[in-house]
């Protein structure tokens, strides 16, 4: 398992957003989370990468207790998690965007646009080419990323977060306002770079499009897992329809 989270807990106020929590993250693969609105998957998200921090358990990655370290060493380890891209990011182009993705992992924005017009170095450019030429968006590199369809715009983001050469992608709700063709052409591109090694742990609600492409389900509600499985399977075990239909 390349991440594991032991009983790992956050309260708001009172609040368990997330109760006793333990997921197992399989290297190569992509682990999805689902669970209806407020069960608490973002802030599982937001807690093994570093933005939250936990209040009870432990986060692993490769081994490592890597509890509440703070994202830009998460970054370090090969953690990157994918944002959208900040409005005022998107006056800059595709290319420009990947380029600033590599100096600033923690997403400052600010550090990001003060940095944005440095001399950028050979190497960089053709690994951010090779990005979008795989990501099939070649084409847009001198394109703001204000004039990008909301699909072409997460492709941009991913593509971000593979500048860094990270091993583990952690994404929240990756196909969020994408049509259903790009989806389905997005989940393809994170399949094949499950084959070279890399891992996805995604949050998704898109169950229709994604489930097909994932290898493990974990159902969330009210903060803790109550269901896990492979694929369709999950969706259909009674707790897990009960959940969506009291929601
Ligand atoms: N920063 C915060 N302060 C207080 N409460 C919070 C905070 N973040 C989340 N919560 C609460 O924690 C619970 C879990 O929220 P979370 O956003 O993790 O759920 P979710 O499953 O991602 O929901 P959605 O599918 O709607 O995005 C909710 O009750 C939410 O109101």
């Amino acid at each position: 398992m390349i991440l594991r989270t032991f009983s790992l807990s956050k309260f708001f106020d009172g609040l368990k957003a997330l109760d006793r929590v333990n997921i197992e993250v399989e290297e190569g693969k992509i682990t999805l989370v689902i669970g209806p609105n407020g069960s608490g998957k973002t802030t599982l998200i937001n807690v093994i990468t570093g933005f939250y921090k936990a209040d009870e358990g432990r986060v692993e990655y490769k081994g490592e207790d890597i509890t509440n370290k703070p994202p830009h060493e998460l970054y370090k380890k090969g953690i990157v998690r994918t944002f959208q891209i900040p409005k005022p990011l998107k006056k800059l182009t595709v290319l420009e965007n990947l380029l600033i993705a590599r100096e600033n992992p923690g997403e400052g924005i600010i550090g990001a646009l003060t940095k944005a017009y440095i001399p950028k170095e050979k190497e960089s450019v053709e690994k951010a080419f090779e990005i979008l030429e795989f990501l099939g968006i070649e084409h847009l590199w001198d394109e703001e990323a204000q004039n990008l369809s909301g699909g072409q715009l997460r492709l941009v983001e991913i593509g971000r977060a593979l500048m860094s050469d990270a091993e583990l992608f952690v994404m929240d709700e990756p196909l969020a306002g994408v049509a259903p063709k790009l989806s389905h052409d997005i989940l393809g591109r994170m399949r094949e770079l499950c084959e070279i090694g890399k891992t996805f742990l995604i949050v998704e609600h898109r169950l229709d499009i994604v489930l097909e492409y994932v290898d493990k389900v974990y159902v969330m509600a009210s903060g803790r897992i109550i269901a896990e499985g492979k694929g369709k399977e999950v969706i259909e075990k009674p707790e897990v329809v009960e959940v969506y239909l009291g929601a």
